[in-house]
């Protein structure tokens, strides 16, 4: 059997570890194609045809229970196909309940769920567990399955914990070519019980092939509709044809050591309420550039919301609705932006001019294919849930150096690249911090205790039935500002980034929204082509500064506990699968669980990184960060895992939409390059909300997990939101 190009069919039930599984596959299937389909997008009908000219299936994991047909989909008749139509298929998690309970073992709770937990797994030795040692894996799981004596279902391997006593962790059908384990080969915590088991998987299934099947040639291509090659940078990322003629950079530098960003914003207008303005502020270290637009009524800005298939385009007082034509927004954007694609900046510097603005949470559901019902006067008072101004003009400071680059798009814009570079020199120093407000001033409308309590029993709830591993709950705080007390909204921002100066900060006024952020968390940054690298930083695990909280004592509470570890992993995991699922192979967790200080917390922060694998030309590059974007939101750390079922289940217990709020802000260079911070520690304001005075909006939250305290969690809130409340001198 030339088995040269052994084509694998992963089938994937919604589980957001399923390219984390194809890397690995990948990896242990020497020269393998792997086809992906969903598991409820084909019949068995539909896969017969195809079934057999696979050399081997992997059936991931998935949310929910093996018995309920919706959540286990065409899973369940893979396992009783007749003999002629078999092929090896190996089982992960939800897969290997699917197969237990096909074959007579019983589907049971676990007494204690364990989501991002790490286990000893112990094993015969046998089968796919030849050669290895005892494992350490990792478990994210609620239902476990009970083989029964004389039953096909062999076990093979197990756990053992005070909690649940025996689990079984690995078993084999003792007649058939199926093989599976309950715990996650593919995470990132996962060792020998990852590669090697895969490896083993694939020495089974080929001699299993030799055997049974000695007439069996991989065919050098299978046609499956509705299924996709992963990886999938043979294709191109945007639909748009390539604009070779580049547009260029002019830009000046200069030296001023004691800037005052806040002064520079003044001087370039961001008093006048009645215009646009976007200053993106990396106000306290690790953040190294702060990037300020200097919009004119020229600038262009392009608000929209993702129930219309328009975009509106504000150019100075006209205002013009084009149709999408049938493109989605991302691409409809990626065009804007490749027609306007620049060359000839400071490579020092991240931003040379291009996209700046928001997207809601709510943008990111197209990529989850989550439905956003709305209401037809939707637009009256909610933000666009997309909201980016075209830069052309702008002014980029390097915090750590005081270098200060002045650049333009604009062709023949020396003149004003050079007086403002005047300017800026010799700028005084005019700008005041408004005092703190007195507490008394503001009215605030905290989620109700009791019912974000409940909200939380009913997330763990979800939790036990296996249905989520995580899920990031949130509530709305409101905040009404009598007509006396009410400032300029970059007056509140001043005071904010005084009492929480945040690396990844931002001030946006885009009409109708104001946006003040002291965002911690950056979501993703990629740098330009060639080689372009994607780095997504999220953030779990919080603990609030106090004296006594050294950076030990925040070491002890962060790194060595159980349960903020496990909430990190979770979205480690999510996001290396985001990444495999847009970059394909090259994904790497650079950082895991590092303890970073913040003005006011102690974060548990990881790093991931992604990038093309070598060979792929640089158009397809150029538009890979905004491409994995697309395919990330929302940002894993606001959602839980997985994150589909996460997404709906919070929909249904938070009953609001979260707006910008769990976006994400930032820029895309029109030279490539770009940066997005999580939308957290932030309040907005609509429009339609000012008044006789105004009511501010903040969201805040954190991650339930099965070993969450309700207690526990709301406090954790409230120390997030108070970082914002300081600035309308409330607290809670
Ligand atoms: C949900 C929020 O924060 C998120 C939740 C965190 C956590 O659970 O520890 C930490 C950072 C954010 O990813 C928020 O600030 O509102
Ligand atoms: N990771 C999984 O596949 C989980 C399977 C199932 N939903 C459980 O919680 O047990």
């Amino acid at each position: 059997m030339a088995d040269q190009q052994p084509h694998i069919l992963l089938v994937d039930s919604y589980c957001s570890f399923a390219y984390n599984l194809a890397a690995l596959c990948k990896k242990a299937i020497p020269h393998s194609v792997l086809h992906v389909i969903k598991n409820d997008t084909h019949t068995i009908r539909d896969l017969l045809p195809a079934i057999r000219q696979f050399s081997a299936i992997v059936v991931g994991p998935g949310p929910g229970s093996p018995d309920i047909p919706t959540d286990i989909g065409v899973v369940r008749d893979l396992w009783k196909v007749a003999d002629e139509n078999l092929v090896p298929t190996f089982g992960v998690c939800l897969g290997q309940q699917s197969l237990g309970i096909e074959y007579g073992a019983t589907i049971h709770r676990l007494h204690t769920v364990k989501h991002g937990q790490v286990s000893v797994v112990q094993h015969t030795g046998t089968e796919f567990f030849a050669g290895l040692p005892d494992l350490k894996v990792v478990r994210y799981h609620s239902l476990h399955i009970k083989p029964h004596a004389g039953g096909d279902i062999e076990e093979l391997a197990w756990s053992e914990d005070e909690e649940n006593g025996r689990v079984v962790m690995g078993v084999r059908h003792i007649t058939k070519p199926f093989w599976a384990v309950q715990y996650h080969p593919e995470s990132v915590l996962t060792d020998e019980g990852g590669l090697k088991v895969l490896e083993n998987f694939w020495t089974l299934a080929h001699a299993w092939n030799q055997t049974n099947r000695p007439s069996f040639t991989p065919p050098v291509e299978i046609i499956l509709p509705q299924s996709h090659i992963w990886p999938r940078i043979s294709q191109r990322y945007s639909a748009h044809e390539f604009n070779k003629s580049l547009g260029s950079v002019t830009y000046k530098t200069i030296q001023v050591p004691d800037i005052s960003i806040i002064d520079l914003c003044e001087y370039l207008g961001v008093n006048d309420e009645s215009k646009r303005f976007v200053f993106l502020d990396s106000a306290a270290y690790p953040g190294q550039h702060s990037i300020l637009a200097c919009l004119g009524d020229a600038s262009s800005q392009f608000t929209h919301y993702v129930h219309e298939n328009f975009v509106e385009i504000t150019t100075g007082t006209l205002k013009v609705q084009q149709e999408l034509s049938g493109k989605d927004i991302w691409t409809w954007l990626d065009e804007y932006r490749e027609s306007r694609k620049v060359a000839g900046g400071d490579a020092r510097v991240p931003f040379w001019g291009g996209f700046a603005g928001y997207l809601t949470y709510e943008a990111g559901f197209g990529a989850l294919d989550i439905p956003v019902p709305r209401k037809s006067n939707h637009r009256e008072n909610n933000h666009p849930d997309v909201n980016l101004v075209w830069v052309d003009r702008s002014i980029v400071v390097d915090t750590a150096t005081s270098k200060i680059w002045v650049q333009s798009l604009l062709p023949e814009d020396e003149q004003w690249i050079r007086e403002t570079a005047v300017h800026i020199a010799e700028l005084p120093r005019a700008s005041t911090i408004p005092n703190m407000p007195s507490a008394d001033q503001v009215t605030v409308k905290f989620p109700d205790h009791d019912q974000y309590i409940e909200d939380i029993k009913r997330s763990k709830e979800y939790l036990f039935s296996g249905d989520s591993y995580e899920l990031c709950l949130t509530g709305q705080t409101r905040i009404c500002v009598p007509k006396e007390a009410v400032m300029p909204a970059w007056e509140r921002y001043k005071l904010l980034r005084t009492v929480n100066a945040a690396p990844h900060a931002g001030y946006l006024r885009l009409h109708p929204t104001a946006f003040l952020s002291c965002s911690p968390e950056r979501f993703l940054s990629y740098s330009r082509t060639p080689g372009a690298v994607c780095q997504l930083r999220p953030i779990k695990g919080t603990v609030r500064k106090l004296p006594h909280i050294t950076r030990e004592v925040a070491e002890e509470m962060l790194a060595g506990s159980r349960k903020e570890i496990a909430e990190n992993l979770m979205i480690v995991d999510l996001i290396r699968h985001d990444l495999h699922n847009a970059v394909g192979e090259r994904v790497s967790t650079k950082k895991f669980c590092g303890v970073e200080e913040y003005e006011t917390l102690w974060q548990l922060v990881s790093v991931i990184e992604g990038s093309l694998s070598e060979g792929t030309s640089i158009e397809v590059d150029d538009s890979l960060g905004w491409e994995v974007l697309r395919r990330s939101l929302p940002p894993g750390s606001m959602t839980g895992a997985p994150k589909k079922r996460s997404v709906e289940l919070l929909q249904g217990i938070e009953g609001r939409e979260r707006g910008p709020y769990s976006g994400v802000f930032g820029y895309w260079c029109a030279g490539g390059g770009g940066d997005w911070s999580v939308t957290i520690r932030s309040c907005f304001l609509h429009d339609s909300e000012k008044g006789d005075g105004e009511e501010w909006t903040i969201g805040a939250g954190g991650a339930i997990t099965a070993l969450s305290d309700p207690d526990a969690e709301w406090e954790e809130t409230k120390v997030k939101l108070n970082g914002v409340l300081r600035g309308f001198g409330a607290s809670c």
